[in-house]
């Protein structure tokens, strides 16, 4: 395991890299969701194959990665993830992105597609929720803080069952230990997104993963989005919600094995 500081713009962020370290080896990097840090792929990096090189990182405003003033732009966050794939000297890896990691995933593909030879779009979509929803939201968290949206968060986030598991103070924490600000300048990124036209343009090996209880990005409409690109995959997992690399990550590592060897990423 190897940490590493990016900087970006006067912007400090903080990467991983497990596995591999080699830049010749297949690479897998993941972009988490807004409220999470890198540490929400805890469960999933053990789990993939020996002969990768994995790489994660904290979104601004996010984890140990530095809290710029808001609102962020999707610009800037897609410009980070190719700062951090830069400064890895990545090629071709697959991208693997959850919600706001997700829309991450499309824009890189558009913008470096140097970069990704093929993507996971977990629990996304080419755009998420409307300007007001996000208003309000960015409202909430700077005038009463994280803490004030934790419960209605974990319930777009969990099944039921999971909301009843010790499990969840961990996730919980994550998710109030987010600065407001970071948290606020990420809900305007995505506020301020609709990839539906240059996500349409893709032409990349794609797999969509929905959960069946996910309360932020239903299944249809993280289908509607992957269906934009000919030819993609599309996996239900049923009885979870919008993190289901928490709530079932040997179910969710299988799922990426199976689509890394469809791709044959293990082997170029
Ligand atoms: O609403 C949530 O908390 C879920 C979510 C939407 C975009 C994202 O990254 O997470």
């Amino acid at each position: 395991m190897r940490d590493m500081k990016i900087e970006r713009d006067g912007v400090t962020l903080h990467a991983r890299l497990d596995g591999v370290d080699d830049t010749n080896a297949p690479t897998l990097v993941f972009a988490n969701s807004l409220g999470t840090t890198l540490h929400m792929w805890d469960g999933i990096v053990p789990l993939l194959p020996d002969g990768l090189r994995i790489i994660r990182y904290d979104k601004r405003g996010h984890g140990q990665s530095d809290v710029p003033d808001g609102p962020y732009t999707m610009g800037a966050l897609v410009s980070d993830a190719a700062a951090v794939c830069d400064a890895f000297t990545v090629k071709d890896a697959l991208f693997v992105g959850l919600s706001v990691g997700g829309m991450i995933a499309q824009g890189l593909a558009v913008k470096r597609p140097d970069l990704i030879r093929a993507m996971v779009l977990s629990n996304t979509a080419a755009k998420i929720g409307n300007g007001p929803m996000w208003q309000d939201r960015i409202d909430a968290v700077l005038d009463k803080g994280l803490s004030s949206l934790a419960d209605v968060t974990m319930q777009r986030w969990f099944s039921r069952d999971f909301l009843m598991s010790p499990q969840l103070k961990h996730w919980r924490d994550m998710l109030t230990s987010t600065p407001p600000a970071g948290y606020a300048g990420v809900c305007a990124a995505i506020a301020g997104t609709d990839f539906y036209t240059p996500t349409s343009g893709l032409r990349i090996p794609t797999l969509g993963i929905a959960g069946s209880e996910d309360g932020a990005t239903p299944p249809d409409l993280v289908r509607e989005t992957v269906d934009l690109i000919p030819g993609s995959q599309f996996s239900l997992m049923r009885r979870v919600g919008h993190l289901p690399c928490a709530e079932a990550p040997d179910a969710y590592a299988k799922i990426l094995i199976d689509f890394i060897a469809a791709t044959g990423h293990m082997t170029t």
